[in-house]
């Protein structure tokens, strides 16, 4: 099997560059066909049996140049597969494949800078680089999808979308990846292409037609190159279907028929894919298969005991194969046209009968054959039959100069006048079984010398004229067709390079765009959070001062501005508390007056925090209206007696007169605040009656005296002064000022925290989302820059393909197969 169908191992062995140096060696070195398996079996026969003939040696010749070349050709087509195998594995998975001048609508291909132009001279370009190069700079009509097409032949996507549209607007309708699969299909269809020439070329065989009028004697003629009685001869018309007379040695050396009825999935060593025929049965199977049709074709191996110089099956060169075809008739015309066509036939052979020269169905299907195969051998059968043999000729020849010019050009070696039947043929009756009693013999003429080496004749051109045409045939499609190829796959791979470069350098610009942006960003956030941490320092730092200093002085000041109703002596208790209420209010009106400031505060900051993130999305609203609602640290004072006795009375009072107060105080107090008569009698009840009674007089005496100091002095001021002073020193006490201080410092800082705490939050998913971007850009860099150095090698080893292409078989030499058909 050729080596494409494993160009992974191929390319084991050699890279592509390595196996084009080879490629170069190969032509530099005379092949030596001893040292190749093929010729060291067709070349084994002694050499003596070759020397004499002419024919022979230039059939060596030719087959060495054969060789040589498809040596050549079989590497670069290995190259070439290897070569769109990486640029379809790239389509699939990693870059997806432009298809050139897509969307492009001036015919300049604006934005396309072809780096071929980077070689510091034009002219200096190799042949290759330019021819790309003209290629993707021609100026484009866009008006036709087959115009649009025409910057890529082989690979040329057909995207015919009825008669209207336009190539144009069907790629507008589609998307890149559709584009990228239509070419991935493509490119696998090349691929297979490539194989089938490749395996075309291994082929060393070369299969020839034998077509003709019915009757005109092309079994005769076969059975006659054989010298052998192998196709059934009937003066009815007997040939109904496809006979390939192929030699033993393709069998296994088992000399065989087989019918097939379906050859495309005919293999010889699978017994399932056809029938085998008993010899004796051959003439019965072809005559009767005109009706049943059972059979399309039939595969007989067969031995010729000739030597390799007079052996056309096994000429020691190469493998030739005769395909008797049916007559032809209206009905087969298109079935034989059909065949003649394939790849596979390299030479047609045009059986004619002298006597009845070129019907209508042989005009047509000759025309038609000569326009695929240029040349063909034309076989002038029955020649004995003809009385005016000049005659005949010139009208023969007159009749081929129309239908095949080029065939009548080279006359002398194309076409041959023979008598199939003068030629002995060998009889095998194992072979032809109860055929025998059939086969014609009447015509046979022995010592009819001129007919048989008139014969001789039209085998040695014969022979040449398959190993030419085998060469060109099978080689000249190869090369033509990797010539095209090769200089696709430039245009193709030059284009998405330019493609990929311009995404490369854009990639480049956005990568460096998205770094800049996160640097930038990275700094906002170091400064941002800063700023916001320093901000809610000194916010919360200002509402504790403010706080702090407005509580001390509130403290500090209380009662000094409170004014209560003062009811006189008998509401004396409900005064005490009224200043206490009072007083208390007043430094509630200083807690509340320090929450407002501090949710001002709060919120100020939180404004400039706030602000700080305003780029990076939605801000977050903040409500502070619930801010203080819960009451601060409550103050229980209880008014007791001693808040109604002055200690420490002014210096303008001695202390007995103090002393006298304080106890009538204490006296009018007791007796507003009690009963004075229970109180009376439990201090009888304790001091004793009589001791009361000594003590009474005197203490009434003090009472009263009491009650006129306090009433003189000012009561009013001094429960003032003594609740004040009881309400400082409770709070002094309970560090008043230190807890409502940081409760409120507290609740600001808690709320500017989860402010800043949301700035950091805003700042992190922004920093994540840059450094995804910057991620991504830098991919789609890396991409874009691998896609260029792919398309880069690609394109050089695509290079060395085409030069080598150009070295080895763009010479002269090999159109001379063309001109000069027979002669060496
Ligand atoms: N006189 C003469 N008769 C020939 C010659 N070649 C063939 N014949 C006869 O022509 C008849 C038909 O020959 P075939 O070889 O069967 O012809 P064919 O073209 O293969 O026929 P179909 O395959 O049926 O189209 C037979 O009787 C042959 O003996 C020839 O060169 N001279």
């Amino acid at each position: 099997m050729s080596s494409l169908t494993s160009p992974s191992k191929n390319q084991q062995k050699l890279s592509t560059s390595e196996n084009v140096s080879s490629i170069r060696d190969i032509t530099h070195i005379r092949v030596d066909n001893s040292s190749t398996p093929s010729s060291s079996q067709k070349f084994s026969l002694p050499p003596t049996e070759y020397k004499n003939s002419n024919v022979h040696n230039a059939m060596l010749k030719c087959n060495q140049d054969y060789v040589q070349k498809s040596k050549i050709l079989m590497s670069l087509l290995v190259d070439t597969s290897s070569i769109l195998k990486l640029v379809r594995e790239t389509n699939k998975q990693r870059w997806d494949l432009h298809y050139p001048f897509v969307g492009i609508k001036s015919t300049q291909t604006p934005g396309l800078k072809s780096s071929l132009y980077n070689d510091r001279n034009h002219r200096l370009m190799s042949k290759y680089k330019q021819k790309v190069n003209d290629r993707l700079h021609t100026p484009t009509d866009m008006s036709s999808s087959q115009e649009f097409n025409s910057k890529l032949n082989v690979l040329k996507l057909d995207l015919k979308r009825g008669d209207t549209s336009s190539a144009e607007t069907v790629f507008e309708d589609l998307d890149k990846s559709a584009i990228a699969t239509l070419l991935d299909g493509r490119l696998v269809q090349t691929e297979k292409r490539c194989e089938s020439l490749h395996a075309r070329i291994s082929d060393t065989s070369s299969k020839v037609l034998v077509a003709g009028d019915v009757n005109a004697g092309k079994s005769t003629f076969v059975n006659a190159l054989l010298r052998k009685e192998v196709m059934p001869v009937d003066q009815q018309p007997c040939t109904t279907l496809f006979c390939e007379v192929l030699d033993v040695q393709e069998n296994g050396g088992i000399e065989e028929i087989h019918a097939i009825k379906d050859i495309t999935s005919y293999k010889r060593t699978d017994v399932s894919t056809y029938i085998v025929i008993e010899w004796k049965d051959l003439y019965d199977t072809i005559v009767n298969n005109e009706e049943s049709g059972e059979y399309t074709q039939l595969k007989i191996y067969t031995k010729d005991r000739r030597n390799a110089q007079e052996s056309l099956l096994h000429n020691g060169v190469v493998d030739i194969a005769l395909i008797d075809c049916p007559g032809l008739n209206r009905d087969t015309l298109k079935t034989t046209a059909l065949f003649a066509r394939q790849e596979e036939i390299d030479v047609i052979i045009f059986v004619v009968s002298a006597e009845n020269h070129f019907t209508l169905s042989a005009k047509e299907f000759l025309s038609n054959a000569s326009k695929e195969k240029a040349y063909l051998f034309i076989v002038v059968n029955r020649f004995d039959n003809i009385r005016h043999k000049e005659k005949c000729r010139r009208a023969i020849l007159e009749q081929i100069k129309e239908v095949s010019p080029r065939t009548h050009e080279y006359a002398k070696d194309l076409v041959h006048f023979v008598t199939s039947t003068s030629i002995k043929i060998e009889k095998d009756d194992d072979n032809v079984g109860n055929m025998s009693h059939k086969f014609n013999t009447a015509d046979q003429n022995d010592n009819d010398t001129k007919s048989i080496e008139e014969f001789s004749k039209l085998e040695e051109s014969l022979r040449t004229f398959v190993l030419k045409k085998r060469s060109k045939s099978k080689l000249a499609p190869a090369q033509h067709y990797l010539d095209n190829l090769v200089t696709d796959i430039g245009v193709l791979i030059e284009f998405n390079r330019n493609i990929a470069q311009q995404e490369n350098d854009k990639a480049n610009m956005k990568l460096k765009e998205a770094e800049r942006a996160y640097n930038k960003l990275v700094s906002d956030q170091k400064s941002s959070v800063a700023t916001a941490e320093k901000a809610e320092t000194r916010v919360c730092e200002e509402i504790q001062t403010f706080t702090r200093n407005s509580l001390e002085k509130a403290i500090e000041n209380v009662g000094k501005n409170v004014s209560c109703e003062f009811n006189g002596l008998l509401y004396i208790w409900g005064y005490a508390n009224d200043l206490r209420d009072s007083m208390l209010d007043d430094i509630q009106k200083e807690v509340v007056a320090s929450e407002e400031n501090a949710k001002n505060k709060t919120a100020q900051c939180i404004k400039l925090i706030q602000d700080l993130g305003k780029d990076l999305g939605e801000v977050k609203q903040v409500n502070l209206d619930r801010m203080y609602t819960k009451p601060g640290m409550s103050i229980s004072i209880d008014i007791e007696i001693s808040d109604f006795i002055e200690f420490d009375l002014n210096e303008k009072f001695s202390e007995g007169l103090g002393f006298a107060g304080l106890a009538g105080g204490a006296v009018m107090c007791a007796a507003t605040r009690l009963d004075a008569l229970s109180c009376l009698w439990k201090l009888t009840g304790f001091v004793g009656f009589n001791n009361m009674r000594r003590l009474a007089l005197p203490l009434v005496g003090l009472a009263g005296f009491g009650i006129v100091t306090y009433i003189l002095f000012d009561a009013k001021h001094v429960i003032s002064r003594k609740v004040a002073r009881k309400i400082r020193g409770h709070l002094k006490r309970s560090d008043y000022v230190n807890i409502e201080t940081n409760r409120i410092v507290r609740q600001g800082r808690k709320k500017i925290r989860k402010v800043s705490d949301n700035l950091r939050d805003q700042f992190r998913k922004a920093v994540e989302e840059e450094e995804t971007k910057q991620v991504a850009q830098r991919i789609s860099y890396k991409k874009s820059e691998e896609a260029v150095k792919f398309f880069e090698k690609i394109f050089s080893q695509t290079e060395q393909v085409a030069e080598c292409l150009e070295d080895f078989l763009g010479n002269n030499e090999w159109e001379d197969y063309e001109e000069i058909p027979v002669s060496n």
